[in-house]
């Protein structure tokens, strides 16, 4: 019954969208490329009948609608940014593969706190680096500092210059733009990443997916030796049900590109992980004493 409403009210409204000019049309393709792309990300679930509504797609140019004559087939609209949100989410599979297999991974660093980083190398891939640390704060704190208030990182991690997000697609994907500070006795020169972050909540836990993409409106800076991130995944659990406490698992999947001996490259990498978890428990100490303080 409702798909047939549907139609009919096409079937009516169609010659009015045909003869809509400029700004009308627009708006109608504008909603049109919103239904799809909520859709295609499956940030909500549309019902059935939804997809029997053809929307028509405007010209860029010159706001006129494509096909005419026609109705035009479902949009292949925003393709750019689906193809962003697939990276974040083909980078989540990835890096969750590498995660699951549990056997031959050999510890690198254990600190006093019982941070620890492990590694293991994979044919194709090169060597790949995981923390597993347990932190006093829930995964949407922690989901807070890391996604939503990712630009501020260089406030309290002193490897990080610089995070700007370049682009947002929905909620839970962006392109972001990283530069890192130099390194002690500058070991290893500043290097850039343009990636993409991509997040997903699933029961109680939270991922934060990354790779390295391509921004056309930002190629490689000069000065800057252009570095790859990703496929990599923080991974946060809530650790008991009351107690403020989250497992963190990172993996760190970085081709920091440049000429570097392997061995220096062994070093830092684990060493910039378990120096981030120290930053990121200072934040989180901080924040606290901010939230326990009096209004007034
Ligand atoms: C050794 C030198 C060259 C590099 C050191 C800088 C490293 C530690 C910095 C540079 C960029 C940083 C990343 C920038 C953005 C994010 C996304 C966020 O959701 C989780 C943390 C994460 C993934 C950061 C982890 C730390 C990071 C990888």
């Amino acid at each position: 019954m409702l798909p047939a409403i549907v139609k009919l009210c096409c079937g009516i409204s169609y010659q009015h969208f045909r003869s809509m000019t400029g700004l009308q049309q627009r708006a109608v393709a504008a909603i049109g490329q919103e239904i799809n792309l909520m859709q295609r990300g499956s940030q909500i679930t549309l019902p059935n009948w939804a997809s029997h509504v053809q929307w028509i797609k405007a010209n860029s140019h010159t706001g006129k609608p494509e096909n005419e004559g026609t109705i035009s087939t479902p949009m292949t609209l925003r393709e750019e940014e689906l193809v962003y949100v697939n990276q974040g989410k083909e980078a989540l599979k990835k890096a969750l593969e590498i995660l699951q297999d549990k056997d031959g991974w050999k510890r690198e660093i254990l600190e006093e706190s019982g941070d620890v980083v492990l590694s293991k190398t994979l044919p194709g891939t090169g060597k790949v680096f995981r923390l597993e640390a347990v932190l006093d704060a829930t995964p949407e704190e922690l989901y807070d500092d890391l996604f939503v208030k990712v630009e501020e990182m260089n406030q309290w991690n002193p490897d990080v210059k610089q995070i700007k997000i370049l682009k947002h697609i929905g909620q839970d994907t962006m392109v972001t733009h990283e530069v890192s500070a130099e390194t002690a006795g500058n070991l290893v020169g500043q290097r850039d990443f343009v990636s993409v972050r991509h997040c997903c909540k699933q029961k109680s836990c939270i991922y934060l997916a990354g790779a390295a993409t391509h921004l056309e409106a930002f190629p490689p800076q000069k000065g800057f030796v252009r570095a790859q991130d990703g496929p990599m995944c923080i991974i946060l659990q809530p650790l008991g049900e009351e107690k403020k406490k989250c497992q963190l698992t990172w993996l760190l999947n970085m081709d920091l590109k440049g000429w570097l001996p392997k061995s220096i490259v062994n070093q830092v990498l684990p060493q910039a992980q378990a120096d981030f978890t120290k930053h990121l428990r200072k934040r989180l100490s901080e924040n606290m004493s901010y939230s326990n303080k009096p209004i007034c």
